[in-house]
């Protein structure tokens, strides 16, 4: 029961939805058990020629009354138990996407997004039909079991009851066995599930790549093996059930066989009047959802606590990246910002992306950055935004070191257009605005000119309304790149950050931007990542990276005199510009 802990406050919160639940069911199995009675009472009085016509009436009059009860009982028990199962349902979504949401991006360095979606999609249900369906079952099947029994004892015959249910233990073992093997099988099949929404997950966001490389027929190929998978692995779960409900069907069959034999020469005899044998005929007829349900029920509740299980591994994983106690807000931002002999390796690699790492950069100062790729550049925009804490130095913002600061307000002062330049599916305006329904309309379109985006905009079909597509596929590159520019600088954030930012623009638009962001970049810090001289040389200071090191620093006639990898970098792309021009 452990395993459903996380569930405890929903149950609290709800326990008078279930118990009314289960007493409206309790009202459903009551009235069941009435009928073998009304026909017990029936039978036995039709065989004594003791019914007149209008006798009929009224016992079909009962039975109508019964039916009538029990449909509207099953309707509350319905709408208390199942409508509540899926209150829980909502409930989980929404506390595994925010549990989602706080988790480090280094989570999802190790997790895919498949298998993700997977436990949000598949384990919900199942912890759904435990937490609804489940209870129903067990509640249904030990209280009729039990009055079942007891009525067939006391109103009939012992003997014949304790006869009619010895098969009944071995079904009960069976199950019981079969349950294990049932969760192990379920368990794989949920595996192959999410090895399935993987595939399909990372084709349909690499679509392009597939088809430009034409494989097409590779790619159904592997989603034809994982298909495969998952469709064997349900076949083993349903040669199982398929065995499961004959083998019950043939035990309850049995116990009939027992009864007509046994309980028929009790009537022969005169021991028992066919009114009981009737009614415990229909009592037998009653023990037998029940009997099945059990194998549901062990089957539903197994499913169940495995789904949670994997859902509790999400729940449970901490955000590595979490405010320290001490984390004050910034306030009144300067934007000096200082790395202090900061040495950092990626969780899980050997390697240094940053060693000994020391730069200064003075508030309202633009600091370039250029260094071969990988050389650790994009990792410094990382380490400033906490997106992983570092093993060794420091890193202060205004004097106060990032641990000290709280996340919210950290990430509220930096401006970061990262690499990918993501957009999200909806339109221009509100990938701009991003998450902020109270930026005034002028204030997009002032950014968007900036950005040197205004233009483009102004010329599709619905300007600041057209909807971007999944991930910004309906733009070019270069109008991705100035969107998401424009949704950093929309925050006014004192910091900015411009990682390859400008990487898909022609030189000219990039001169424009840059002019553009002059009067911006006055009033912040900024640090401006680039492979291009051209988009870093008018910065007050450039950086040199190489292998994680800072090996040159100065402007950029300071470094081209240095003659060192600046130099080297600024004669190669000298060279490729006059090749284009040729
Ligand atoms: N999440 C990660 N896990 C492990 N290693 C990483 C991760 N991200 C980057 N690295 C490694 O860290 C080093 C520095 O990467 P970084 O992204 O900072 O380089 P970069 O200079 O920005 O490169 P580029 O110019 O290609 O963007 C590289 O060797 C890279 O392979």
């Amino acid at each position: 029961m452990s395993t459903f802990r996380a569930l405890k406050p929903f149950i609290i919160k709800n326990k008078w939805y279930y118990i009314l639940g289960i007493l409206w069911l309790l009202f459903v199995d009551g009235l069941q058990l009435l009928i073998p009675e009304v026909l017990r009472h029936f039978t036995d009085r039709l065989s004594a020629n003791q019914l007149a016509i209008g006798d009929l009436f009224m016992y079909s009059l009962y039975l109508v009354l019964i039916g009538v009860g029990i449909a509207f009982f099953r309707f509350l028990w319905r709408i208390y138990i199942m409508g509540t199962s899926r209150k829980l349902e909502y409930e989980l979504r929404n506390m595994l996407f925010s549990h989602l949401q706080s988790l480090s991006s280094n989570y999802y360095n190790h997790h895919k997004t498949g298998d993700l979606m997977a436990h949000a999609t598949n384990d919900i249900n199942a912890v759904r039909m435990a937490l609804g369906p489940g209870i129903v079952m067990v509640t249904d099947a030990v209280f009729m079991t039990v009055i079942a029994i007891s009525m067939m004892a006391l109103t009939t015959d012992v003997r014949l009851t304790v006869f009619a249910l010895l098969p009944l233990p071995f079904l009960a073992i069976t199950i019981a066995k079969m349950g294990k093997v049932i969760n192990h099988r379920f368990k794989s099949v949920q595996e192959a599930f999410s090895f399935m929404t993987d595939t399909v997950q990372e084709n349909l966001a690499g679509i392009r790549v597939v088809k430009s490389f034409v494989q097409e027929d590779a790619e159904i190929h592997k989603f034809q093996e994982k298909n495969q998978l998952h469709f064997d692995r349900n076949m083993n779960l349903v040669k199982l059930f398929g065995l499961f409900h004959p083998f019950v069907q043939f035990i309850s069959s049995l116990s009939f066989l027992i009864v007509i034999f046994y309980g028929g020469r009790l009537v022969i005899y005169g021991d028992i009047s066919l009114g009981d044998f009737i009614a415990f005929n229909t009592y037998l007829g009653l023990l037998i959802w029940p009997m099945m349900a059990m194998g549901w029920v062990i089957n539903i509740l197994q499913r169940g606590a495995a789904s949670m299980e994997r859902i509790n591994k999400i729940l449970n994983s901490k955000p590595e990246i979490t405010d320290q106690p001490q984390a004050q807000p910034l306030e009144f931002v300067q934007g000096k910002i200082v790395f202090d002999r900061v040495s950092f390796k990626y969780p899980k690699s050997d390697e240094y992306a940053l060693r000994d790492f020391s730069l200064t950069i003075d508030s309202g100062k633009k600091i370039g950055i250029i260094g071969r790729t990988g050389s650790g550049k994009t990792t410094i925009a990382s380490l400033l935004l906490r997106l992983y804490d570092i093993d060794e130095g420091k890193i202060l913002i205004d004097n106060r070191p990032l641990a000290d600061i709280t996340l919210k307000s950290l990430r509220d002062t930096i401006g970061y257009v990262d690499q990918d330049s993501f957009l999200f599916s909806t339109s221009i305006s509100e990938n701009i605005a991003f998450g902020k329904d109270s930026y005034l309309q002028e204030k997009v379109v002032h950014v968007a000119k900036i950005a040197q985006v205004h233009n483009n905009i102004m010329d599709f079909p619905k300007q600041y309304e057209t909807f971007v597509g999944e991930r910004g596929v309906t733009l070019s590159g270069g109008q991705k790149q100035r969107i998401s520019m424009a949704r950093a600088l929309i925050k006014d954030p004192k910091i900015l950050i411009l990682d390859d930012s400008l990487s898909a623009v022609d030189t000219d638009t990039e001169e424009k931007i840059l002019a553009g962001l002059a009067e911006e970049m006055k009033e912040k810090t900024s640090l401006v990542i680039a492979h291009r001289i051209s988009t870093i040389k008018d910065c007050d200071e450039i950086i040199v990276l190489d292998e994680g090191k800072l090996v040159e620093q100065g402007t950029h006639d300071q470094l081209v005199k240095k003659k060192g990898l600046y130099y080297e970098l600024y004669q190669k792309q000298l060279l490729e510009e006059k090749l284009a021009e040729e």
